[in-house]
């Protein structure tokens, strides 16, 4: 079956009060017609509790053409929450054929309920049928019109019976809050209070919940009477009398009006018949106190484990879970943006991406991508909207990160275990994102760590590389002089040797060579120097250019091997002479100095010392004596 047309249906918790009759109601004369019910469950519009505004965030997401007609209840938008904000929120924006519950509101129909009659027929009922004299009454919000109905009709009944005088009258709200505030009162004040009216469902349930398990010595004292028929008026202990809304009707008016776009707006009252069960004193067989009734319509548990740290593991849990609880479908979406924080003027976000689909008791694969405009609920290329009898759309919220959303498919499936699993999905999510955001940042710290070793490596490679540059000599490579003095070091250190030879060399005549032939002729016989003094020691000498033209040959040798190597030298030059065919003849000087380690001052001593003896040989080659 196809749902051509779209009911919205704006609600708070569905699993609460008259809310979850209202949507069974509507489901199911919508769908008779052909049309969907789409429900945007949040909380009470205007309220100031952190969870409700949170919640009501899901009110952004109906939009113009994804919806045909609106229902909102009086528990969603009370009749508190300024018109001008309505408007904004849903008329303006929609602009399509509007009921609201319970309240009236410019351009919208209207129902509501005979409670007026309901009220007075059920404090007729205390009196006559139990003949009751000592009421306490707790009247609802005095913002509400429908409260105020109740209260008054209440209230002039017991002044028709002559009882207003002793009656107990408090203000309160719709809320368990109040009423537990108030059977406190009743019990201490005691007054032989015999009957308590209350406003509602709720705060009736809980002033007997709170008998039940706080004061159980008042167990079956009091008569007690609601108003609204909740889904938990039957679970209580004792089952609540209370008035009835006549929701089949109420919802094939609300359906048919919708549909037929009536052109004015209307107002239509129903009866609200009474409920009578055990709890106003009729059918008087109370249930033993403590079998544990459990409140709201759980009636068994399935513990399965939907717990997870990653998206994968995760989904394979949800898809069990669904399939456990009967819930015909499931769609989650995440919102584009980074997660957000309310703000009052946010907006719903453009798009979104689907990364989870159960579909017909199903879990759907998904391929990448599946983003799609947030408005539509799930994609269109994937799935087609009008197939769909009955959906529940919440936001994904985990304390004030938003961060999508989740569309279930009720059109078969319990309420209570959508919200079950969607509280699940919210936690778990934003678990999985921050665990992953957590993750990631490990990986980036990581990969950052490895970069910056890597930068270390090859930075301690180049500066052992400038180190070594910086010690060198750039024309002939051999050692400069900062060179000299750090391997000096090491072969004193590693040669073994207490005997050490500093040789100083000089090539003679290179200014000659310059101003003769040229500069680079000087270079050249600088270079053949080098490789001549290279050859004539070992490799594991220390040999180096400390001027233009001086070498310094530091070795580990005593003094008839240093002079052994003086001889060579002479030999070496004589060969290199004949041999290279040079423009120049390549000459050098060359003195030293033997030295014992333990006698060693410094090598600064020595390398005066060897240079002394090359200034002697010099003027000895040169046939001049010797000055001081
Ligand atoms: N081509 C060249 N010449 C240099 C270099 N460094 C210094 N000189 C020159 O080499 C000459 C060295 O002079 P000395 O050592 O005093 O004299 P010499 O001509 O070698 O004579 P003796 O040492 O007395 O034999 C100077 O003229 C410097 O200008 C260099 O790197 N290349």
């Amino acid at each position: 079956m196809t749902y051509k047309k779209r009911l919205a249906l704006i609600s708070s918790e569905l699993t609460r009060n008259n809310n979850g009759r209202i949507f069974r109601s509507l489901q199911k004369l919508a769908n008779q017609k052909g049309v969907a019910l789409i429900v945007y469950e949040g909380r009470t519009l205007g309220a100031k509790q952190y969870a409700q505004a949170q919640r009501n965030f899901v009110y952004q997401f109906p939009q113009k053409g994804m919806i045909d007609f609106l229902v909102a209840t009086s528990a969603a938008v009370p009749r508190a929450y300024p018109r001008d904000k309505f408007e904004a929120l849903f008329l303006d924006k929609l602009d399509c054929p509007t009921v609201v519950y319970y309240n009236e509101r410019p351009g919208c129909h209207s129902v509501q309920i005979d409670s007026a009659s309901a009220s007075a027929e059920m404090v007729k009922h205390l009196i006559e049928k139990h003949q009751y004299s000592r009421f306490a009454v707790l009247k609802g919000p005095e913002t509400e019109p429908e409260a105020q109905k109740r209260a008054a009709a209440t209230l002039n009944t017991l002044a028709a019976y002559g009882l207003a005088k002793n009656t107990l009258v408090e203000q309160a709200d719709w809320s368990a809050d109040g009423a537990i505030r108030f059977i406190k009162k009743v019990i201490v004040e005691s007054r032989n209070i015999e009957a308590i009216i209350f406003p509602n469902d709720e705060t009736a349930i809980a002033a007997l919940d709170y008998i039940n398990h706080f004061a159980q010595d008042k167990i079956g004292k009091y008569a007690v009477v609601g108003f609204d028929n909740a889904l938990n008026a039957r679970l209580i202990n004792p089952q609540l009398t209370t008035a009835e809304h006549p929701h089949e009707a109420m919802a094939e008016y609300v359906v048919d009006t919708l549909l037929n776009n009536a052109a004015m707006p209307k107002f239509k009252l129903f009866p609200a018949p009474i409920k009578y069960r055990q709890s106003c004193g009729c059918n008087n067989q109370f249930q033993p106190a403590g079998t544990d009734n459990r409140l709201f319509t759980q009636e068994f548990n399935i513990y399965e484990n939907v717990q997870a740290f990653d998206y994968q593991d995760y989904f394979v849990k949800l898809t069990t879970a669904l399939v456990n609880r009967g819930i015909r479908g499931c769609f989650i979406s995440l919102y584009q943006n980074e997660p957000f924080q309310l703000q009052e003027d946010t907006q719903l976000p453009q798009n979104a991406k689907l990364v989870y689909a159960f579909d017909a008791g199903k879990r759907v694969a998904l391929e990448e991508g599946n983003i799609f405009p947030t408005r539509d609920l799930i994609p269109k290329t994937l799935f087609k909207l009008d197939d769909y009898a009955c959906l529940v759309v919440n936001n994904l919220y985990f304390a004030d990160r938003h961060f999508g959303f989740v569309v279930f498919d009720l059109s078969v499936g319990r309420v209570q275990d959508a919200q079950d699993i969607c509280a699940n999905i919210a936690s778990t999510l934003n678990t999985v994102q921050i665990f992953n955001n957590f993750e990631n940042a490990v990986d980036r710290n990581q990969h950052l760590l490895k970069r910056l070793t890597e930068r270390n490596e090859q930075l301690s490679h180049y500066n052992q590389t400038l180190k070594e540059l910086s010690n060198l000599d750039e024309m002939t490579g051999l050692l400069n002089r900062r060179g000299l003095h750090e391997s000096f070091n090491n072969l004193q250190k590693e040669s073994g040797s207490n005997e050490f030879t500093i040789f100083y060399a000089d090539l003679d005549d290179l200014k000659q060579i310059n101003d003769k032939l040229s500069h680079a002729k000087g270079d050249e016989a600088i270079c053949l120097a080098a490789e001549c003094l290279t050859s004539l020691f070992r490799k594991s000498d220390v040999i180096a250019r400390v001027g233009g033209d001086e070498f310094i040959v530091c070795t580990a040798m005593n003094q008839t091997q240093a002079k052994q190597v003086a001889n060579r030298l002479e030999s070496r030059l004589f060969k290199i002479n004949q041999q290279e065919k040079l423009d120049f003849k390549l000459g050098i000087s060359i003195g030293f100095y033997t030295f014992k380690q333990h006698k060693l001052v410094n090598i600064e001593h020595a390398i005066t010392e060897a240079d002394k003896a090359l200034y002697l040989e010099k003027r000895a080659k040169k046939s001049l004596p010797p000055t001081d």
